[in-house]
């Protein structure tokens, strides 16, 4: 597919230096990312533990950037007011991660804030045929959540096929992020599939020099 939408890049700050968060994030929108992807774990949805909103809340007024919150957290709805009043401008809940799905992104858009859908590896994308008209963007994980630097599972790209398919034929203006093992050598695969949104730790704030590794991302995304 050539890529017609503006792709956008979201270092995740994941990879950061956790001891000098502040300077990190203001140090990426120099760099030119477009949004900050921030990974809320808990320990229970995930595996890991890595923060929560009183970290974002401190980070705000380094960045004008967006502030794109990815929630590996269960339960997820007595937490989504607090991410929202902590900056959060697009808040990702898991598909998985309650069963009531609809609720957490009605919940999401009562707080002025975008809301966002992720499905792990294993999810198929039908699961989110009757939320789209929900939804401002669909987050397909390319790796099993929960940490950083992992191999990109190629077997995700059917995934991201077909919801941008699902995503075009809904009329809904909805991005399509891809989350994990993204690197020069896999955005291509994500964006000839439809991805309008690439998420990148390690192979952005894993670098030294931040910038040249997003316009990596950005030229290998138009390459596809
Ligand atoms: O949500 C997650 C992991 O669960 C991601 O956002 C990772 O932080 C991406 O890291 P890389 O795979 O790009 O290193
Ligand atoms: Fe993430």
């Amino acid at each position: 597919m050539t890529q017609t939408m503006p792709l956008l890049i979201a270092p995740s700050l994941l990879s950061a230096d956790f001891a000098r968060l502040g300077e990190e994030v203001a140090a990426i929108e120099q760099a030119g990312a477009d949004w900050l992807h921030l990974d809320v774990m808990d320990g229970h949805f995930v595996p890991n533990i890595s923060f929560g909103p009183a970290v974002i809340a401190a980070l705000r007024p380094h960045t004008k950037l967006p502030f794109d919150v990815h929630l590996m957290i269960e339960p997820v709805d007595p937490y989504l007011e607090a991410f929202a009043k902590a900056g959060a401008d697009h808040i990702t809940v898991h598909a998985e991660a309650g069963p009531h799905l609809h609720r957490s992104l009605q919940a999401i858009r009562a707080l002025g804030v975008k809301a966002g859908v992720s499905l792990c590896p294993a999810t198929p994308p039908e699961m989110l045929s009757q939320v789209l008209d929900m939804v401002d963007l669909i987050l397909v994980m390319s790796v099993n959540p929960g940490f950083g630097g992992q191999k990109f599972l190629s077997s995700q790209t059917h995934k991201i096929r077909t919801l941008r398919q699902m995503i075009n034929d809904s009329g809904y203006p909805i991005k399509l992020a891809v989350d994990g093992g993204i690197d020069a050598e896999t955005a291509p695969q994500a964006v000839a599939a439809g991805a309008d949104v690439l998420i990148a730790g390690s192979a952005v704030y894993g670098k030294t020099d931040r910038a040249a590794a997003i316009r990596a991302l950005r030229t290998a995304g138009a390459a596809s």
